[in-house]
């Protein structure tokens, strides 16, 4: 298996060269073939590409993806979560349509246990959050009963993202593969990616710049579940991603910093209706 040159000196090289330590560590507890064996256990994933699809023409609003974040590389600790499956709770009663969960152990503070704890709290499909750059992680998501995993396109070759994705679709999940340039746009398309983000945050920079999801939309195909990623301050931002043509719009920082997570989602979806 190849795995991407973790030495080239950007912010996702180096959470990346975490991911793989961490994840090399949980290989060595439980190998591949095990973990494979949980994967083909758990119970069927849910459709997140159904639950995302049509977020354009939703009369009550565009869909949103809520995020579990506790920490980011850009901002250090963003909010006290003492309990992921309370804040997913209030998430699924606002209307969120998936809930993403971050995993990354270094940079995010996330964790699988959190994962879990939001699996058994939560009915709506979940995207395990995580930078993929092994199949182990692929059926890794698959045995805590994830529905999406994220595939970002700048952390993955060509050949990675047919196989990862192809994998994904195997094991019944689906992928949000994200991208960020014109280019990267290209290559999801190549693999008939089904679901496809724009992060506004540039991951080799950390800039964000609310009004990349507007330059690039109109190079995604015609076919793909639209995702605008990151960015949202207020519910203005997601009423300008949903003037764009975004089917969903995954929030991370202005939820878990907001008091009341549950009125925001109802706010930023009522805030779309054209
Ligand atoms: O959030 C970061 O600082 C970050 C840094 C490096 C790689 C990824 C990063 N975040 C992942 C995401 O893109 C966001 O968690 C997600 O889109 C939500 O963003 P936001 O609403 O701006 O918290």
């Amino acid at each position: 298996m190849t795995r991407p040159n973790p030495v080239t000196g950007t912010v996702l090289d180096s959470i990346i060269d975490g991911v793989i330590q961490d994840m090399d560590a949980r290989k060595a507890d439980t190998p591949l073939a095990r973990m494979q064996q949980l994967a083909a256990e758990a119970s069927p994933a849910r459709d997140a590409h159904a639950a995302l699809l049509g977020g354009r023409d939703n009369p009550v609003g565009v869909n949103i993806i809520a995020e579990v974040k506790r920490s980011s590389p850009s901002a250090g600790p963003l909010a006290q979560i003492d309990s992921p499956a309370e804040l997913a709770a209030q998430y699924e009663a606002g209307g969120a349509a998936v809930i993403s969960v971050l995993t990354e152990q270094r940079r995010f503070n996330g964790s699988l246990q959190d994962f879990d704890a939001v699996r058994a709290r939560v009915d709506i499909p979940l995207l395990r959050k995580d930078f993929t750059v092994d199949e182990y992680q692929i059926y890794e998501a698959r045995a805590h009963d994830a529905d999406l995993v994220l595939l970002i396109v700048a952390a993955l070759d060509d050949a990675q993202l047919r196989d990862y994705l192809a994998l994904t679709h195997e094991l019944g999940m689906n992928a949000l593969v994200e991208t960020h340039t014109v280019e990267e746009i290209e290559r999801a398309a190549a693999v008939d990616s089904k679901i496809v983000g724009i992060n506004v945050r540039n991951l080799k920079t950390l800039e964000v710049d609310t009004s990349h999801y507007g330059t690039l939309a109109d190079q995604l195909p015609d076919n793909v579940v639209r995702v605008a990623e990151s960015g949202v301050k207020a519910a203005s931002d997601v009423a300008m991603y949903a003037s764009q043509g975004a089917d969903a719009v995954l929030v991370g920082e202005a939820l878990v910093k907001h008091g009341e997570p549950k009125q925001a989602i109802v706010d930023f979806r009522q805030a779309s209706r054209s």
